[in-house]
């Protein structure tokens, strides 16, 4: 049979006295409680022990019964004054009484047939009797002192000399129920003391002196039970929200995908519309669309060739063989500062810069955009972009790499593409995901970056892109109904969010 050290231990301890009260069994071991108790019931299950509560009607002590323990009942204090002056008035009690005793002191002086009453010019007036100037222990006074070396007595024993409800009407003792423990051994657990328990005390750590010494090879280890239930722990961690972002970068970047990023969140209109091949009149470019900087209200433009090429794509489509927009481009307006308002100024920006053909990049950018918030709907989110920039690429690799995003990255497992318009692309695409409770939910545009966009900007073969609410898709990992909940300070989900992945 395996029994642990704290378990022979307590077996040994207790075939010494065959029976004994639980807190004796503790001290004979010289184990804390739990541990005492944990190897009880470990030998009542092997059968070796028997623990066994009794649970007992006990009188207790009250903190007035405590006082008169200390000063004396409240009849002994009255009786030696009578004793003393051998006839009083009530006025004579008020230095050894408080209000409380003085108003049934009579009642009690009389009852005993310590004192006589009388009435003289409208004051009582006590005497002390015969039976007064004798009195001695009475049955209360012998509860009181028992009391009060015990202060827990058991209620048969204390009323053999008074009925507890008089010792509670006085308020000298409570009734209560106690349970008392009292541990066993069984024949089974006496036969296997008599046969002799090897006590080899218990390693819980691997030491390197067990290690190096070979020691190891002797001790005997403590077993742990690993399906014990334990305290909730709370460590600290990422916030779900930041974790899931870290992860969905690591993943891209160990998709290939090259990490696009800028300093500032404020963007000049040039590369959040411009560049993009947004006409300048777009209603987007609306203060109800989009935030504008007051202070300072305008930035620079990049070098003037590439500004040159993007004026004459707007104007009349350069040399793509487009008509452009057909109106007189502004490089003042396109000069205003803005935040930026999607990720894809970031694609614009390293268009320009030079890529990797063929390559493929991405960026995660905090964009702002005027809008009611909702569960849905937040003015500030997180937008993930990237393009895939190659000869050989058509609208077919596009939705392949969406869908990949939507089901891999966020779970999502019904995914449907509608058609769209963006200035900026030709065919465009409007991907939703299905979310349990929220139906549909729109989290992306994607398409194929127009001719008129890529050559001002320097690059001419095929890029498709896309932009995604990353807010919206974190909501399906994370699996929870609302937006705001990414940034919420609810300790209780903060703690208990799953980290996903
Ligand atoms: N920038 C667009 C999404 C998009 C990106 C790239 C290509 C097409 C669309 C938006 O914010 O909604």
């Amino acid at each position: 049979m395996e029994l642990s050290y704290q378990e022979k231990l307590t077996l040994i301890r207790l075939s010494e006295v065959k029976r004994v009260r639980f807190e004796e069994l503790v001290e004979k071991t010289g184990l804390d409680q739990v541990a005492v108790m944990r190897s009880v019931l470990g030998l009542q299950s092997k059968g070796l022990a028997r623990l066994e509560e009794r649970s007992e009607r006990i009188a207790k002590l009250t903190e007035t019964g405590r006082r008169y323990v200390e000063i004396g009942l409240p009849e002994w204090r009255a009786l030696a004054v009578l004793r003393e002056k051998g006839r009083i008035t009530l006025d004579d009690l008020r230095d050894v009484l408080t209000e409380d005793e003085l108003k049934p002191i009579v009642g009690l002086l009389r009852k005993e047939g310590w004192a006589s009453v009388r009435k003289e010019n409208g004051k009582l007036v006590l005497e002390i009797t015969e039976k007064g100037l004798k009195a001695g222990e009475r049955p209360i006074d012998k509860a009181l002192k028992l009391l009060a070396e015990r202060g827990i007595v058991p209620l048969n024993e204390v009323e053999k000399l008074v009925p507890a409800k008089e010792l509670k009407r006085r308020k000298i003792a409570e009734e209560d129920t106690t349970t008392e423990r009292f541990v066993e051994i069984t024949p089974e657990g006496e036969e296997l003391v008599r046969k002799g328990l090897e006590l080899k005390e218990e390693v819980s750590t691997l030491t390197p002196e067990l290690l190096k010494s070979g020691k190891w090879r002797e001790v005997e280890f403590k077993r742990f039970n690993i399906q014990a239930p334990v305290r909730r722990f709370y460590p600290g961690k990422k916030q779900p929200y930041r974790a899931f972002l870290d992860k969905l970068r690591r993943r891209l970047i160990e998709m290939g995908f090259i990490e696009m990023t800028v300093d500032s969140l404020i963007e000049t209109q040039f590369w959040n519309f411009d560049a993009l091949f947004q006409p300048q009149n777009h209603p987007a470019r609306d203060w109800t669309d989009t935030y504008q900087l007051k202070y300072p209200k305008s930035g620079g433009l990049p070098g003037r060739d590439l500004v040159e090429r993007v004026r004459a794509s707007h104007e009349h489509g350069g040399d793509t063989g487009s008509r452009g927009w057909g109106y007189v481009w502004s490089p003042e307006r396109a000069m205003l500062l803005m935040p930026r308002a999607h990720g894809t100024a970031l694609d614009a920006r390293q268009l320009a810069k030079g890529v990797e053909i063929p390559g493929k990049y991405f960026t995660i950018q905090r964009v702002f955009r005027p809008d009611v918030l909702d569960r849905t709907h937040l003015i500030e989110f997180n937008q993930i972009d990237g393009f895939v920039v190659g000869e050989e690429l058509n609208f077919r690799h596009l939705l392949g790499i969406l869908k990949r995003f939507a089901v891999e990255i966020a779970g999502a497992k019904r995914v449907k593409f509608l058609p769209d318009y963006y200035p900026f692309t030709e065919p465009s695409v409007q991907m939703s995901a299905y979310h349990p409770e929220l139906g549909w939910v729109e989290f992306g545009g994607a398409g194929i970056f127009r001719e008129e966009m890529t050559k001002a900007l320097g690059v001419d073969v095929p890029v498709i892109a896309w932009g995604i609410g990353i807010d919206r898709l974190a909501m399906f990992k994370l699996g929870i109904d609302d937006i705001r909940y990414l940034f919420s300070y609810d300790l209780r989900w903060l703690r208990e969010a799953k980290l996903v992945w």
